[in-house]
């Protein structure tokens, strides 16, 4: 199908193109042209460079105002858990939630509430976060809660409504094919902090576990160095 498409047609590479005419005056037009695009595309590419840095500044302030610990809340579809104790928290607010613990109401004061009509807008809030990952800086997404109070949902989602972890994963490369400037490298792991005990859930599981339960291959062991870091094994 190419093939008769292509029919007729004779291909030259650009580079052994040559023009002969007469009077020569094409050929430094051409020249002239080729030039004049190049300086255009090294101007282009220091603004391009300018504007970068202005919007890694930006987003750094941005950050830094927001706070670089942020807390959000996200209140479970509860007709969709299987937990039969959850109850309906007393009030929902943009920026506070109260709830009833064996009789006695809590309010708790976060960043943004999202009530049980939120699908998986959560994300939103994880975009400017992800900006600052490719612009060199460590950042952390940790979901908290309960079982079942939606993490795993939260987290990986569902087929038809993805969760933070893939749409993450979708929004960072589509960034990072657009971004000629730079090359990225990705590394990615994926713990669980279960009753103390840190596990790695990429880890492959033996086929004689279930696959709820973890080997003791993906036990890590969390270590402090000499400096007072923390450390995860593995
Ligand atoms: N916002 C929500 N909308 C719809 N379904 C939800 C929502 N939150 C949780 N669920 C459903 O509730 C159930 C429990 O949620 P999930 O497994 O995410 O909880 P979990 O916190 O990860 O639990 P565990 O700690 O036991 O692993 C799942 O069936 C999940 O699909």
């Amino acid at each position: 199908m190419e093939k008769e498409a292509m029919a007729g047609h004779v291909m030259v590479p650009l580079q052994s193109l040559s023009l002969e005419l007469p009077d020569g005056e094409s050929v430094v037009g051409y020249n002239k042209d080729t030039s004049a695009l190049q300086e255009e595309i090294l101007t282009l590419q220091s603004r391009q460079r300018h504007l970068d840095r202005r919007r890694r500044e930006a987003l750094d302030k941005l950050i830094d105002l927001k706070g670089s610990i942020r807390v959000f809340c996200r209140v479970p579809l509860l007709v969709q858990t299987n937990n039969l104790n959850a109850k309906s928290p007393v009030t929902v607010e943009q920026e506070k939630i109260a709830v009833k613990s064996v009789g006695i109401k809590k309010e708790f004061s976060v960043d943004r509430v999202f009530g049980q009509e939120s699908t998986q807008g959560c994300f939103q809030e994880v975009k400017p976060i992800l900006r600052s990952a490719l612009d060199g800086h460590n950042v952390c997404i940790l979901a908290y809660g309960q079982t079942g109070t939606g993490k795993t949902y939260t987290m990986e989602g569902t087929d038809g409504k993805l969760g933070i972890v893939p749409r993450a994963i979708q929004e960072l490369f589509s960034h990072a094919s657009e971004d000629s400037s730079s090359t990225y490298s990705f590394s990615i792991s994926m713990l669980e902090v279960y009753l103390g005990s840190l596990k790695d859930l990429l880890a492959p599981r033996q086929p004689l576990f279930r696959s709820t339960e973890c080997n003791t291959a993906c036990n890590l062991s969390i270590l402090a160095t000499k400096s007072g870091a923390v450390e995860v094994e593995g």
